[in-house]
C-alpha cells in the first residue's frame, strides 16, 4: 500500500485539517500518517483556541514517520509560525521527501486566522520552494503574489508570478471570488484550466485541506500532477455532492461518500 504523511493542524470538528486529510487519504486508497503542528478548538462556526506543538516535538513526529514508514507523498496544511515552518523545511530536506503538496492555509472558511502574518515570508522562502505543487485560494494567491485578482486573466498572472518565484507548480483555486469550481494549474511554463461543475452546497468547511490531500494521495499512487489534480477534483465534487449537512456554520463534506460499506449500516 502507498503511504502519505499529513503535516497539519487538528480540527476538533473533524471536517478540516488533519481529520479531513486522514479521511481523504483513506478514501483515496493510501495509508495516512500525521505530524500535528497544532491543536485547534474549532467547529463549523469558528476557531476558539490554538495550541501549537513545539518545533522540537513537530520535528520528532516527522523523523519518527520517515525513519520507519517512508511516505510516498507529503501534504502540508496549517503551520502557524516561522519556527514550525523552519523545522518542517529542515526535516523534509534532510529526509529527501518527495511529492510535497503545500496548501498555504492562512484563514479558515469561517474567517478565523490560522497563520501569523510574520510567518508568510518563511513559508515563501523555505517551504513552498520544496513543493511539487502549492495550492493557494484567491486571497492566499494575492498575498503570495502581491497582486490583486479580479478575473481569470489576473489568476493566470498571479499563478505565473508565484510559480516563477518558487520554481514549483501552482494550483490556483477559483474560490469564491471568481468561479468556485474552476482551478488553474501553472506547471512547467504552461497553464491549464480544470473546470468543475459548481455544486450548490453551502457546506464547504475543509475543501482546501481535502483537495490538497487528495492530490497528495494520487501523487503517492504514481499519477502525474495533472492526473492527480483531475482525480482530486472528481473526489471533492463527489464529497460535496453528497450534501452532508452538519453544524450551524459552513459544515463538513462527506469524505466517505464512495466507501460506505456494510459496516456503515444503521440499526
Ligand atoms: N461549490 C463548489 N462546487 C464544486 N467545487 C467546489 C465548490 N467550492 C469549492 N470547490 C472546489 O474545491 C476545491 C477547494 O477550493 P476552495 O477555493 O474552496 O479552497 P479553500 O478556500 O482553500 O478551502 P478552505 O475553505 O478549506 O480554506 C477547489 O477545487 C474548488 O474548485
Ligand atoms: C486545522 C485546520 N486546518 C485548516 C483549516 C482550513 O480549512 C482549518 N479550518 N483548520
Amino acid at each position: 500500500m502507498r503511504t502519505a504523511l499529513s503535516i497539519a493542524g487538528s480540527d476538533s470538528s473533524g471536517g478540516a485539517g488533519i481529520q479531513a486529510d486522514i479521511k481523504t487519504m483513506l478514501a483515496n486508497g493510501v495509508f495516512a500518517m500525521t505530524a500535528i503542528t497544532a491543536l485547534t478548538a474549532q467547529n463549523t462556526t469558528g476557531v476558539r483556541d490554538i495550541l501549537e506543538a513545539t518545533p522540537a516535538f513537530l520535528g520528532e513526529q516527522i523523523d519518527a514517520v520517515f525513519e520507519d514508514i517512508r511516505p510516498d507523498a507529503v501534504k502540508i496544511g496549517m503551520v502557524s509560525s516561522t519556527q514550525l515552518i523552519e523545522v518542517i523545511a529542515q526535516r523534509l530536506t534532510f529526509h529527501q521527501a518527495k511529492n510535497i503538496v503545500v496548501d498555504p492555509v492562512m484563514v479558515a472558511t469561517s474567517g478565523s486566522e490560522l497563520m501569523r502574518t510574520d510567518a508568510v515570508a518563511a513559508l515563501q522562502e523555505k517551504l513552498i520552494p520544496l513543493a511539487a505543487v502549492v495550492t493557494p485560494n484567491i486571497p492566499e494567491a494575492q498575498i503570495l503574489s502581491g497582486m490583486t485578482i479580479r478575473d481569470a486573466a489576473d489568476m493566470e498572472r498571479a499563478a505565473r508570478a508565484i510559480g516563477d518565484s518558487c520554481g514549483c507548480a501552482v494550483l490556483l483555486k477559483g474560490g469564491h471570488s471568481v468561479s468556485d469550481a474552476d482551478d488553474l494549474l501553472y506547471a512547467d511554463g504552461s497553464v491549464q484550466w480544470f473546470r468543475g461543475r459548481r455544486i450548490p452546497n453551502p457546506n464547504t468547511h475543509g475543501t482546501g485541506c481535502t483537495l490538497s490531500s487528495a492530490i497528495a494521495a494520487n501523487l503517492a499512487k504514481g499519477f502525474s500532477l495533472d492526473q492527480s489534480v483531475r482525480r482530486a477534483k472528481e473526489y471533492i465534487s463527489g464529497a460535496l455532492g453528497a450534501m452532508l449537512d452538519l453544524g450551524s456554520g459552513s459544515g463538513p463534506m462527506d469524505h466517505g461518500f464512495d466507501i460506505h460499506s456494510a459496516f456503515a449500516e444503521e440499526a
